[in-house]
C-alpha cells in the first residue's frame, strides 16, 4: 500500500511539475494557432506606392502635433517591400499562423467611389502565397483602423450608415480575391476602442469629441461613439452574411470580430464596484458582442444612455443574429474599476460613459507591473479571467487570443543591448500563456495566441517611440534583429522544456 501511494505522490507531483510550473507547447493541441501579429497602416510603408489612396491615418499622422515623435507611417517597417524577409523571420519563429490586415485604401483607393487597384490585390496574393508554401495560416483582419479618407470626406466616415455599403462591398472584394486561400477571416480590429479613440477622447482621426471627455472643435463624446459603433456592427453583419451566401459552404472558412478585452476587476469588495465592473464590461465588450450574439445592446446602457443609444429595425436584429463563428480577443491588461453613480469621481475618457473610474492602483499598491503604455500593467491572471467570462456569457463559442504583448519605451540614450534583452517581455508572453493554458484546462474553447507584433512598428499616436516587437527594428537602417523574447518563443514552439522566462535550452538557429 505504501508503495503505491509513494508511487501516487510521485505521479501527481510530476503532473503538478509539469502542468503548472513548466509551460510547454505540448499542453496546447497541434491544431492550436500560434502566431504573430502585425497590422497593415502600421508596418507596410509605401503609402502613395502603386496606386494606393489616402488613408485616414495617412492624413492624421501628417498633421502637426498629432503623432508623439512627429513622425508617421509613410515608410514604417517598409514591409511592402521587405515581407518577404518579415516572412522568414516567422518561419525562424516556428509559428503556424500570420495575423495582418489588408489596407483599404491600397485595395479600394475611393472606396466604392473608384476601381479596385489590381496591383494592392497582387501585394496581398503574394503575401498570402509566401506565407501558405510556408506552412503559414493566414488570419486576415479586413479592417485594422485605416480607412479611406475619401470615405471620411465624402460623409463622415463612421458616422454615416452610408459606410455599411462601403464596408459590405470592400469585404466581398476581399473575399473574392483571397478567401480561396484565408480561412481565418476578422471584420474588425477592436472597434470598441477605436471608436472611442475617434469619438470619445478625439485622440485618433477624425478628431471628434465634447468637453469633459476632451478638447476638440466639434464632436459629441455621449452621442458620436454609438453611432459610429452602430454602422459598425451593422457593417461586420453585411459582411459575415455576405460571406456565409456566398463564400463559407463552398469554402469552409470562418470568421469573427476581434474585441479588446481588458479586464475590470472591482477595485473594493463592496456590491457597488462589482457592479461597476460589469457595467464597464458592458459598456465596452458587451456593447460590441451582445448585438452579435443576442440582437440587441445591454440594457443598462439604454438605461444610461437613452436615446443617444441608436435602436435596432427588427429586420436588422435578424441580420445580426449569430452573426460570427469566433470571438477575437485582443488581451493586454486589467484594471480596477469603480463606482461612480454612488461615488463621485474625475471623468474617465475611456470608460466614463459607463458611469464607472478606472485606475490601476488599491491603497496604494499596483495592480501589476507598469510596461511602456501609461495605464497598462502587467498582470497575467486577467486573461483567464476574460477567457472563463467570454465562455460563461457566449456559450463557449471558440476563442482566439488575437493580440496580446508587451511594450518596452524608448529613448535615444539606450543601447542595442537594452534593446533586445527583454526579459520583462518574454516573462510577460511565458505568464499570460500560463494562464491561459490554465483556462483551457477548464474548458474554454480557446483556439489560437497570437504575439503583438512581429517587429517594432508604427504605434499609432506614439509613433516609433513604444516598442512591442519581438525583433528590433532600426529605423534608420531597417535591420530587424531578434530579442530574447524572439527565441524564446522560438524555443516554445519548437517544444523546449523551459522554465520561467529565458531559459537556457536555446536552439542552435539563433
Ligand atoms: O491600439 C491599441 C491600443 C491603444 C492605446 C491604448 C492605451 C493608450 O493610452 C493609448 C492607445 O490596441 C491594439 O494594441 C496594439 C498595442 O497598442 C496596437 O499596436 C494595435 O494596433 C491595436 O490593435
Amino acid at each position: 500500500m505504501g508503495s503505491i501511494h509513494g508511487l501516487l505522490f510521485i505521479l501527481s507531483l510530476q503532473f503538478f511539475v509539469s502542468n503548472v510550473y513548466c509551460l510547454h507547447r505540448s499542453q496546447f493541441k497541434p491544431s492550436f494557432l500560434f502566431g504573430v501579429g502585425t497590422s497593415s497602416y502600421q508596418i507596410e510603408g509605401a503609402y502613395l506606392e502603386d496606386n494606393k489612396g489616402l488613408s485616414n491615418w495617412d492624413v492624421f499622422a501628417h498633421t502637426q502635433g498629432k503623432i508623439k515623435d512627429g513622425c508617421n507611417g509613410d515608410i514604417a517597417d517598409d514591409h511592402y517591400h521587405r515581407y518577404l524577409e518579415d516572412i522568414e523571420l516567422m518561419t525562424k519563429l516556428g509559428v503556424n499562423s500570420y495575423r495582418f490586415s489588408i489596407s483599404w485604401s491600397r485595395i479600394l483607393p475611393k472606396g466604392r467611389f473608384g476601381d479596385v487597384n489590381m496591383r494592392g490585390i497582387s501585394f496581398y496574393n503574394k503575401v498570402i502565397d509566401a506565407i501558405l508554401a510556408k506552412g503559414i495560416e493566414p488570419f486576415v483582419t479586413i479592417n485594422h483602423f485605416d480607412i479611406p479618407q475619401e470615405l471620411l470626406d465624402r460623409y463622415g466616415a463612421w458616422l454615416s450608415a452610408e459606410i455599411r455599403k462601403d464596408f459590405g462591398y470592400f469585404a466581398e472584394v476581399c473575399f473574392k480575391a483571397f478567401s480561396d486561400r484565408v480561412k481565418y477571416w476578422t471584420t474588425f480590429n477592436e472597434p470598441n476602442l477605436v471608436t472611442k479613440f475617434s469619438y470619445m477622447s478625439g485622440k485618433y482621426p477624425p478628431g471628434r469629441c465634447s468637453s469633459p471627455f476632451g478638447n476638440c472643435t466639434s464632436g459629441n463624446s455621449s452621442l458620436e461613439p454609438y453611432i459610429a459603433a452602430h454602422n459598425m456592427i451593422l457593417s461586420h453583419a453585411t459582411a459575415v452574411d455576405i460571406y456565409r451566401k456566398h463564400y463559407q459552404e463552398k469554402q469552409g472558412g470562418t470568421i469573427g470580430i476581434v474585441i479588446a478585452a481588458k479586464w475590470y476587476e472591482p477595485l473594493r469588495n463592496i456590491t457597488a464596484d462589482i457592479l461597476a465592473a460589469k457595467r464597464a464590461m458592458d459598456f465596452d465588450h458587451h456593447w460590441f458582442l451582445d448585438p452579435i450574439f443576442f440582437g440587441d445592446y445591454p440594457s443598462v446602457m439604454r438605461q444610461i444612455l437613452g436615446p443617444n443609444l441608436p435602436t435596432f429595425t427588427s429586420e436588422e436584429k435578424n441580420l445580426l443574429k449569430a452573426k460570427l463563428d469566433f470571438i477575437g480577443i485582443n488581451q493586454y491588461t486589467t484594471t480596477y474599476t469603480k463606482d461612480c453613480i454612488h461615488s463621485s469621481c474625475t471623468i474617465d475618457n475611456y470608460d466614463g460613459n459607463a458611469l464607472v473610474f478606472t485606475t490601476g492602483e488599491r491603497n496604494g499598491n499596483l495592480i501589476g507591473t507598469p510596461t511602456g503604455l501609461n495605464n497598462y500593467y502587467a498582470v497575467p491572471w486577467g486573461i483567464e479571467k476574460v477567457v472563463m467570462h467570454m465562455k460563461e456569457r457566449y456559450n463557449n463559442t471558440p476563442m482566439y487570443i488575437a493580440e496580446n504583448g508587451y511594450s518596452q519605451a524608448s529613448n535615444s540614450s539606450m543601447t542595442a543591448a537594452d534593446f533586445v534583452n527583454d526579459i520583462e517581455r518574454t516573462n510577460f508572453i511565458h505568464d499570460y500563456l500560463t494562464y491561459l493554458n490554465s483556462a483551457i484546462r477548464k474548458g474554454a474553447d480557446v483556439r489560437g495566441y497570437f504575439v503583438w507584433t512581429l517587429i517594432d512598428n508604427f504605434e499609432w499616436l506614439f509613433g516609433y517611440t513604444l516598442r512591442f516587437g519581438l525583433h528590433h527594428v532600426d529605423f534608420k537602417t531597417q535591420e530587424r534583429t531578434p530579442r530574447m523574447s524572439a527565441k524564446w518563443y522560438s524555443n516554445f514552439l519548437k517544444g523546449s522544456k523551459i522554465a520561467k522566462g529565458f531559459g537556457s535550452e536555446m536552439s542552435s538557429e539563433y
